[in-house]
């Protein structure tokens, strides 16, 4: 059989199209079997890619309709938390391995804070670099740190875990349509642990390719099954550790509250330091792990005054609400839900300078709220995370401390969330390009159904 004339045809259509093979005039039983099992082929990918097409417009057409909301908030305001994206995290029991990396290296990030702050206060004693040790120093000499020779040996039997990379992203995987959780060592996202999109795999992959150009030996210890070993081989010097009354004490007085923090976990680190430990769904919930990139989830109400309408809910990283070319994007949003806790107790590092992190909530919002392209969409400001406040105003944190303008005001949950709700109503009615309700809200986003009154809310206001 004489070939196809592929090259002419690729000229006046560009391509090589099966179907459109004439059969030659002496075309034998085989190539005519062949000729015909290329277009059957043929014919069943462009039928694929034909419903593939009609799904993505009646996706696009279904989305004109959905009510579209936005999830801005610095990072780990809580925006993955509160749009129940992390429902993905309580549902996939198939990925426990996964977490269970997640959250070993959650305990590891905190234990490396307390080995930082110690290290701080001996450096700042003056005997970082001296072998002598308060206790063994003379009598007469006054320690300058409560901290004994017995922490230096504790802190010394923990430095196996400095070799871990805790700092944890998750990503959306484009080709699985799943999330990956990766950690990253230094300046790109190199680690892959996981990805929930396929079936779970039982031994995960530890490294990418490109870990074996740089030889970096470090990143190859975040093995999982390393990362448990070592672990388990530390539980009792970590719980020795975090039980220890000095420790705490120099941990208060460096004004490291770990207790409070995202991702916390030495409380129970006999549980999670164990080689058997298997996740709970709590744990889920509180792990700390980083959201690169833009997030869509898509959800439909059950019940309500308007169940079963689409709601689609992105959530920007909270690393690139500063990027104001993605806004373009979203112009078409009805809400914007705004997600600022109020941990007035913290610092962020921004351009080589410590700010304040409500005020960089602040910030924010003033350039959301006076962004003419969002000027027709609701915002709805979450005061989240209200147990963390609750419980630094039990323990007697003073605002003023942090933020002096809040002066000689009465040192309580609701003055604080009265004072700061004011600096956000203000922003709002001075920046807005149009006059539009104030809707506020607190919440803790790690309770399930703040989330479903604040869509409610939503709800209401897209109606
Ligand atoms: N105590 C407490 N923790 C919370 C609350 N909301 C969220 N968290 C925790 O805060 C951490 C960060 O929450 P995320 O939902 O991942 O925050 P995010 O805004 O999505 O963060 P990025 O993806 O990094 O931008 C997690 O460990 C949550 O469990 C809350 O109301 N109270
Ligand atoms: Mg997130």
């Amino acid at each position: 059989m004489p070939a196809p004339d592929r090259k002419a045809q690729r000229t006046s259509n560009s391509y090589f199209d099966p179907l459109t093979i004439q059969p030659p005039p002496n075309e034998t039983e085989e190539e005519k079997a062949a000729r015909l099992e290329v277009q059957k082929e043929a014919i069943r990918v462009s039928r694929t890619i034909d419903a593939g097409l009609a799904e993505s417009k009646r996706a696009l057409e279904r989305k004109k309709h959905a009510v579209k909301i936005l999830l801005l908030g610095q990072s780990e305001s809580g925006k993955s938390s509160i749009s129940g994206c992390n429902s993905h995290r309580n549902t996939s029991k198939r990925e426990l391995f996964v977490w269970k990396t997640v959250i070993q290296l959650n305990l590891i990030s905190s234990i490396k804070k307390i080995l930082t702050v110690l290290q701080d206060e001996w450096e700042s004693a003056g005997e970082a670099q001296s072998p002598t040790t308060p206790d063994s120093a003379s009598p007469d000499a006054k320690p300058s740190t409560p901290l004994t020779s017995d922490h230096r040996r504790l802190s010394l039997s923990l430095s196996p875990l400095l070799v871990f990379e805790t700092s944890i992203s998750q990503i959306m995987d484009g080709t699985t349509g799943g999330y990956m959780v990766t950690v990253r060592p230094g300046d790109g996202c190199k680690h892959k642990l996981a990805s929930s999109g396929r079936p779970p795999s039982t031994t995960l992959e530890a490294q990418s390719p490109e870990d074996d150009d740089d030889g970096a030996g470090a990143n190859a210890s975040n093995d999982p099954s390393h990362v448990a070993q070592v672990l388990a081989e530390c539980k009792n010097e970590i719980i020795a550790l975090w039980e220890d009354r000095v420790v705490r004490r120099v941990l208060e007085a460096h004004g490291v509250y770990l207790q409070e923090e995202s991702g916390f976990f030495l409380d129970d680190t006999s549980r999670i330091a164990a080689l058997d430990y298997v996740p709970s769904d709590r744990d889920i919930m509180r792990a700390q792990i980083r959201t690169i990139g833009v997030e869509e989830h898509r959800f439909v109400t059950e019940s309500g005054f308007r169940a079963g309408t689409e709601f689609y809910i992105t959530e920007v990283c909270g690393n690139s609400n500063r990027r104001s070319t993605w806004v373009p994007y979203f112009d078409d949003v009805q809400a914007i839900i705004f997600l600022a806790p109020l941990t007035f107790w913290q610092t962020l590092e921004k351009d080589n300078q410590k700010v304040n992190s409500v005020q960089d909530s602040l910030e924010l919002w003033r350039e959301i709220a006076g962004n003419p392209l969002f000027a027709k969409a609701a915002l709805i400001l979450v005061f989240n995370k209200k147990d963390l406040l609750q419980a630094h105003i039990n323990a007697g944190v003073m605002v003023k401390d942090y933020v002096p303008s809040f002066g000689i005001r009465s040192n309580d949950v609701v003055s604080v969330t009265k004072y700061f709700r004011d600096k956000f109503c203000a922003y709002h009615r001075k920046f807005s390009p149009e006059p539009r309700p104030f809707i506020f809200y607190e919440t803790e986003a790690i309770d399930t159904k703040s989330t479903a009154i604040i869509l409610g809310e939503v709800q209401k206001q897209t109606n």
